[in-house]
């Protein structure tokens, strides 16, 4: 995802790569060459740590690695008090497709009974679920709390090895690694006599890039915290 990035702003006329920083390279390397915003794409143990330095140094941070929890988030807002005119992008998915079957899930989800996520990722994958999973679960756990729809029913007395994937927010989310995938998810909602399926595939990462770009041309206009690429994006209530 980094070389892909690199190459994509690289090739924008609007934007230029002035650093390019690896695992084990220090961060001044962008404060040395005037970077005015940062692209995070490493990992979830070093994600928050780069963001905390590119607010101290009132850098703009597009942040796609994984491994935000609320926790984080919250930590993320703290920072920004005392940098108000710095924009932080936290996005689990630049794929636009991503982001709007994730919308839609949450738009459907209190209307079926049962809802639950899977997600399917190429094995290198480091975090599970995927940060996109993780996302759409909160998304339609909220959209079913507000509409006051009981809990997806599940009779499941013995699990002895989690056959019935991670619990987000009550909603069940199942990992498949599997190589040859890039990145694919699907929302599985039903209700008696019928089944919707929301499913959005990354066939290559350039499918991510879009967004990227989207951030990078964005960000500085939107101070604080956004959390979720649909944030800059007008896609009605
Ligand atoms: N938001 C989105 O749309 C997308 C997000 N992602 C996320 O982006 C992240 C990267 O994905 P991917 O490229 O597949 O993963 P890779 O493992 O291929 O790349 C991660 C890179 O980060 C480097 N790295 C590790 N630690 C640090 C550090 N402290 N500082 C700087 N770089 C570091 C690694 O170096 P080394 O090789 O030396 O370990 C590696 O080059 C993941 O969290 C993934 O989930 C991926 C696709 C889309
Ligand atoms: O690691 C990946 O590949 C991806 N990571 C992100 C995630 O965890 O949701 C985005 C996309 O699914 C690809």
């Amino acid at each position: 995802m980094g070389s892909q990035a690199v190459s994509a702003v690289g090739n924008a006329e609007d934007m230029e790569v002035v650093a390019q920083i690896g695992r084990g390279d220090s961060l001044e390397a962008m404060v040395d060459a005037g970077a005015t915003h940062m692209v995070d794409l490493s990992v979830p143990s070093a994600t928050a740590d780069n963001v905390a330095f590119a607010i101290e140094h009132g850098i703009h941070a597009v942040v796609g690695a994984t491994g935000w929890d609320e926790e984080r988030l919250a930590s993320v807002r703290e920072q920004l008090e005392a940098k108000p005119d710095v924009g932080v992008l936290i996005a689990p998915n630049f794929a636009l497709g991503a982001v709007l079957a994730a919308q839609f899930a949450a738009q459907a989800a209190p209307y079926f009974e049962s809802v639950e996520v899977i997600e399917m990722h190429h094995p290198d994958k480091v975090d599970a679920p995927s940060g996109t999973a993780d996302r759409t679960a909160r998304m339609i756990a909220e959209a079913r709390a507000e509409a006051g729809t009981a809990p997806s029913p599940d009779a499941t007395e013995t699990d002895p090895d989690g056959s019935r994937g991670a619990v987000i927010d009550g909603v069940n989310v199942h990992a498949v690694r599997l190589r040859g995938l890039v990145a694919h998810q699907e929302v599985l909602l039903g209700s008696v006599g019928e089944m919707l399926t929301i499913r959005h595939d990354s066939f290559d990462r350039v499918s991510f890039m879009s967004g990227v770009l989207l951030g990078l041309r964005t960000v500085a206009q939107r101070p604080g915290l956004t959390h979720g690429l649909e944030g800059y994006l007008d896609l009605g209530a």
